[in-house]
């Protein structure tokens, strides 16, 4: 059993997984362990199995485990690069350098600016650490551990920035920006960065994508010149200045597209179906020995890319989605037994509804996907809500899209990018909740709130302003440097590249025995609705 294999039980099979496992997995949870140990629930359980097989091929009674490991952990986190295929390419040095500006007129061929004292420059051997918390015990809240005796073991992603050398020449380069999948706030700030970035380097040629991947295959739709100004002020609105779209054309015909736009360059702002789709792109241009190099900037207001502190458009999301929440607190606080309902997004990630409830500190119920209820019976959310009415006079709940699924009719229908469309648990806790109430003969003033389009259809906050600016121009860096097929993160404060398939083999939950959740838990009050 010496190697380390990341193969996954099929019954646990999440979106997009393929090739490639998160190592660690979860073991302390006082609260489930000490107050209801018969009553750990399935999605629970199932997610502790999930952690759990990822390491379950690994042989620790080998002594050379860690070593293994490791040379495993580096093996996967190593960043694809042009020289994989183009094994001659010669780098020039970078025409990124602040301290002497790259020349208005742009003209290259033989004079290409570079400073050698200038120490602006990443190493490709800097390093970002992955995990920071050293856990004591596999018993220490929240605690991930790679072996059951919970042994330190570190794990380094490489960081992101600008390189001395540079694998592409600016005057060369054809760059395109595409946004795909849902709004999310912050896009317009990552497209004028990349754009911004861009020129700093030197390029010209850029061009917007209409409409998501399907700007590659609709001939109605055409390219967008982008330059400084034409983005100058595009961040002072939400949405994207390109649009959005779910579904399009398949790989080959991008890569075809491509081609025939001459694109060396492809930034795709999505989530991870989008990341699916570049990292689809990037191995298609492999196979046909394309010089080109795609980078991905994770976007998704639901927050379920694994390993980053956060994607960009998830700390706007949740500062809106405060101010539904209070909405709804006033309108129950100001009624007579008054119920406000609030249902934000996430379709299998509660991380909005989490942190919304923790930000407000006005809810009394917050219900997410990783976690399953009851709205009936003794430990039911209807009872629980029935106490509280007694108690405090009014309640208010906050629900994950995703959440409680198996208590509403399934719709059985994808959208145009193969996600599941889920059935709707905002209206069947609203219904529930009046039905309840009316039954049992008790007044109850119930008010739902639906505000998930205004949620990420807003500019991006300053917290988000800032990580859209970093991201934006890391990943024009990353390009320029020669890798292909990554995206970039923020990783405990840091910035860092990691190969696409490392950031999509699951979409990233809430960890029912994280700190996080217990922390939410406390702030409720709420007890398990199991
Ligand atoms: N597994 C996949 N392989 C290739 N492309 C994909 C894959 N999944 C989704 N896509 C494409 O990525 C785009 C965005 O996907 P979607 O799931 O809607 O949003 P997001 O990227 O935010 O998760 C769509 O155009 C879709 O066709
Ligand atoms: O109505 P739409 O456009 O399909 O978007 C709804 C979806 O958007 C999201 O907030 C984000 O999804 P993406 O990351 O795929 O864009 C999901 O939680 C939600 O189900
Ligand atoms: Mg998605």
């Amino acid at each position: 059993m010496g190697t380390i294999s990341h193969a996954i039980s099929p019954k646990l099979s999440l979106p997009h997984q393929n090739t490639v496992r998160s190592y660690a997995f979860s073991r302390s949870n006082h609260r489930f362990q000490t107050l209801m140990p018969s009553k750990v629930s399935r999605k629970v359980r199932v997610f502790a199995e999930l952690r759990k097989q990822s390491t379950s091929s690994i042989d620790f009674s080998d002594p050379d485990w860690k070593t293994k490991f490791q040379r495993d952990f580096e093996q996967r986190f190593r960043l694809p690069h042009i020289t994989d295929i183009f094994e001659d390419a010669v780098p020039i040095p970078s025409t990124f350098c602040l301290k002497m500006r790259t020349p208005l007129n742009g003209d290259f061929p033989g004079n290409y600016p570079s400073d050698e004292e200038w120490h602006g420059y990443i190493n490709n051997n800097d390093r970002v650490l992955l995990k920071t918390i050293y856990y004591s015990s596999p018993t220490s809240a929240g605690a991930e551990c790679i072996d059951p005796g919970c042994n330190w073991v570190e794990q380094w992603a490489h960081r992101a920035g600008p390189r001395e050398k540079i694998y592409f020449k600016p005057e060369e380069v054809k760059a395109a920006i595409v946004t795909c999948g849902g709004l999310c706030p912050g896009l317009n700030d990552v497209i004028r960065q990349i754009v911004i970035t861009l020129e700093i380097y030197g390029v010209k040629r850029i061009v917007g994508i209409p409409f998501g991947y399907r700007g590659f295959s609709d001939t109605e739709l055409t390219e967008v010149l982008l330059s400084r100004k034409v983005v100058q002020n595009i961040h002072l609105s939400g949405g994207s200045l390109l649009g959005v779209s779910r579904g399009g054309p398949s790989v080959s015909e991008i890569v075809d597209n491509l081609e025939a736009r001459g694109i060396n360059m492809l930034f795709v702002l999505g989530g991870n179906g989008t990341h699916a789709g570049a990292n689809a792109i990037h191995d298609e241009c492999q196979k046909r020995r394309l010089k080109v190099a795609v980078v991905g900037v994770p976007k998704t207001i639901d927050n379920d890319i694994l390993l980053m502190d956060k994607t960009f458009g998830f700390d706007t999301a949740v500062e809106e989605a405060q101010r539904a929440i209070n909405s709804a607190y006033i309108e129950a606080h100001s009624a007579y037994h008054g119920i406000g309902i609030v249902k934000l997004m996430g379709r299998s990630s509660g991380f909005i509804a989490m942190h919304a409830s923790l930000a407000s500190g006005q809810v009394d119920i917050c219900l997410i996907p990783e976690v399953p209820f009851n709205i009936h019976g003794p430990h039911g959310v209807l009872n629980h809500l029935q106490y509280l009415l007694d108690k405090k006079g009014s309640a208010v709940v906050c629900t994950a899209e995703g959440a409680g699924q198996n208590l509403v009719q399934k719709t059985n229908a994808t959208d145009a990018s193969g996600n599941i469309v889920l059935g709707d648990i905002g209206v069947r806790l609203q219904q529930e909740t009046k039905k309840y109430f009316k039954e049992i003969g008790i007044h109850a003033d119930v008010k739902y709130i639906d505000p998930t389009y205004m949620i990420r259809a807003c500019r991006a906050n300053a917290s988000d302003g800032i990580l859209c600016t970093v991201l934006g121009q890391n990943a024009v860096h990353g390009a320029f440097a020669g890798f292909s097929g990554i995206t970039v993160g923020i990783i405990n404060t840091h910035y860092a590249y990691l190969p696409i398939p490392q950031v999509i083999s699951h979409p990233r939950l809430v960890d029912p025995n994280s700190r996080m959740w217990h922390r939410c838990l406390t702030s409720t009050g709420q007890p398990d609705f199991i």
